[in-house]
């Protein structure tokens, strides 16, 4: 990336041409050099696993995408630091007639992929790029890192807001992988049902609300908590919540109570009380009482320190009632699992846009991880109560069977018939002719949010659950799986047997 903002449709894009992995360019070199930079090609993105060991993800990261593919353009400056870069065995890396190439370059892919907030499966395109294949490779390292981490993030937090059952603000930016990755968490964590960030420049840059509470530093800069108390609720009398617990969390929420019914007496209201340490269900409980007792039914409790899905689970089991969530590190950095592990793999080739598309399949020891041939969409089917029924994954360009038979990537065995069931496809374009066509609102993270909140409600309790979900029935179209299953066999037949 750059550090010079590009602007391009009123948006303030940065040049993301040389975010890339030094092999994608170096191909294209060869590409370009062998004649073969405006071959065709068709790559998918998809993912193997659920995260977390659970039983859906949240698609995220088609807005990045969009920007990066308006962004895309190697400035003179780029192409001077190319040119400085020196091959191993010496002289130059890049061909100085290649590099002219590249600077008059402009992208002409297309682009199509889920929207944000889409619930998505192991083994289906979430997002698909044809064009020159020079294009496409260079595009791959960028997409799968944008594509990967928004998925993690968002992914994580719809498990954390299933659990929490009530708005839950992300509070992660001080202990994120960086600032460009807090930045796109923060916002990634919106999508998947959080209310709101503590990230403000998130929170300009994005359009999602932002919100906060005050540190324990704020009590200690005080005399004694009840005067910090006092001051606070002076400074922000319509949206006040005490930090309880920076001493003694008992005294702490009978300081808290006292500036309640002050504020009551001035006609203000205390909005609530934050609890960051110790037993959160327990001293939740207590608080409940207390504030009960002294009348302040409508002040809420506020639960915060290293929560994730599992501990948000457990003290909501014990009895907490709590008014809203905290969670920052284990949502902003998806601590139990850093990577989706989201790949990008050719699919089809052509010689030209003219041409038929011949299916492509990877190989390898692992039955695995055969890749998905030829260029796919998905379809989602749905019973008449709009909950989800399975998803087909097909060849746009062949005929789909009558009775909507899905069949399980690796195992035949496993099929399903959806024929007759209404459906949609997933993939929506993103880009055509190398420019973003992605409309204002399919950027919007609060409406990816909405999108989140309403697929996850009709996915059935038995694939949202932590432990050991129900799997979600994904499968090829049988013509595509029977073509991927002839085409393995005869890619193994020709290779040679191993010593
Ligand atoms: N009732 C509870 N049930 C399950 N987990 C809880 C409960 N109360 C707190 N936790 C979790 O237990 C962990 C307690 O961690 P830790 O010992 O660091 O907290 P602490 O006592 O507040 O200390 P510190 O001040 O260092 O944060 C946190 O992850 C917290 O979310
Ligand atoms: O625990 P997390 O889920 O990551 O949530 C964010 C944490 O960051 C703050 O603590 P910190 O000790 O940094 O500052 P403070 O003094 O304001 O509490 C806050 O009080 C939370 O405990
Ligand atoms: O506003 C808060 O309460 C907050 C913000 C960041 C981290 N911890 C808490």
């Amino acid at each position: 990336m750059t550090e010079t903002p590009l602007r391009r449709d009123g948006r303030t894009t940065l040049a993301y041409a040389l975010l890339t992995d030094l092999y994608q360019l170096t191909m294209a070199q060869g590409y370009w050099e062998n004649g073969k930079a405006d071959e065709q090609a068709c790559f998918h993105m998809f993912f193997r696993d659920n995260p977390f060991k659970g039983g859906f993800a949240i698609a995220c990261g088609a807005a990045q995408l969009a920007e990066m593919i308006d962004g895309f353009a190697f400035s003179d400056d780029d192409i001077a630091y190319l040119a400085s870069l020196d091959a191993p065995g010496g002289g130059a890396l890049f061909d100085s007639d290649f590099l002219d190439y590249l600077r008059s370059m402009r992208l002409t892919v297309r682009v199509d992929a889920v929207r944000e907030g889409t619930v998505v499966f192991p083994m289906e395109p979430i997002v698909r790029v044809t064009g020159p294949i020079l294009q496409c490779q260079l595009l791959e390292t960028a997409l799968l890192c944008c594509m990967n981490f928004q998925t993690l993030v968002a992914t994580k937090a719809a498990r954390v807001c299933l659990a929490a059952e009530a708005p839950v603000a992300e509070f992660g930016l001080r202990r994120a992988q960086g600032a460009g990755g807090s930045l796109w968490a923060s916002r990634a964590a919106v999508v998947g049902g959080c209310a709101s960030t503590s990230n403000v420049l998130a929170g300009k840059m994005f359009d999602i609300p932002v919100s906060g509470t005050h540190a324990h530093s704020w009590v200690m800069a005080f005399d004694d908590e009840l005067e910090a108390f006092r001051a606070y609720a002076k400074s922000f009398p319509t949206n006040c919540v005490l930090l309880v617990d920076t001493y003694d969390v008992k005294r702490g929420i009978d300081n808290a109570i006292t500036v309640g019914l002050e504020m009551r007496e001035r006609g203000e209201r205390l909005s609530g009380i934050r609890i960051d340490s110790g037993d959160l269900a327990w001293l939740a409980r207590y608080a409940r009482e207390r504030l009960d007792e002294a009348g302040l039914t409508d002040c809420g409790i506020v639960l915060s320190n290293d929560l994730d899905e599992y501990t948000i689970k457990s003290i909501r089991e014990q009895g907490a009632q709590v008014m809203s969530w905290g969670v920052g590190t284990k949502l902003a950095t998806a601590y139990d699992q850093p990577s989706l592990g989201g790949v990008y793999k050719l699919s089809a080739t052509r010689a030209s846009a003219d041409d038929a598309w011949s299916a492509r399949l990877k190989v390898s020891e692992q039955s695995s991880k055969l890749t998905l041939p030829g260029v796919l969409d998905v379809r989602r089917y749905r019973f008449a109560d709009g909950r989800l029924a399975g998803d087909m994954v097909f060849d746009v360009n062949e005929a789909i069977d009558e009775n909507g038979t899905i069949i399980d990537p690796s195992d035949l065995l496993r099929c399903k018939e959806l024929g007759g069931l209404e459906y949609e496809t997933l993939l929506a374009p993103l880009a055509r002719e190398g420019e973003s066509v992605l409309p204002d609102e399919e950027r919007s993270a609060t409406a990816a949010r909405a999108r989140t909140i309403e697929g996850l409600r009709h996915l059935d309790e038995s694939q949202k659950r932590f432990l050991n979900p129900h799997s979600y029935p994904v499968g090829l179209e049988a013509g595509l799986w029977h073509r991927r299953a002839a085409m393995a066999a005869s890619l193994r037949a020709a290779r040679t047997p191993l010593r």
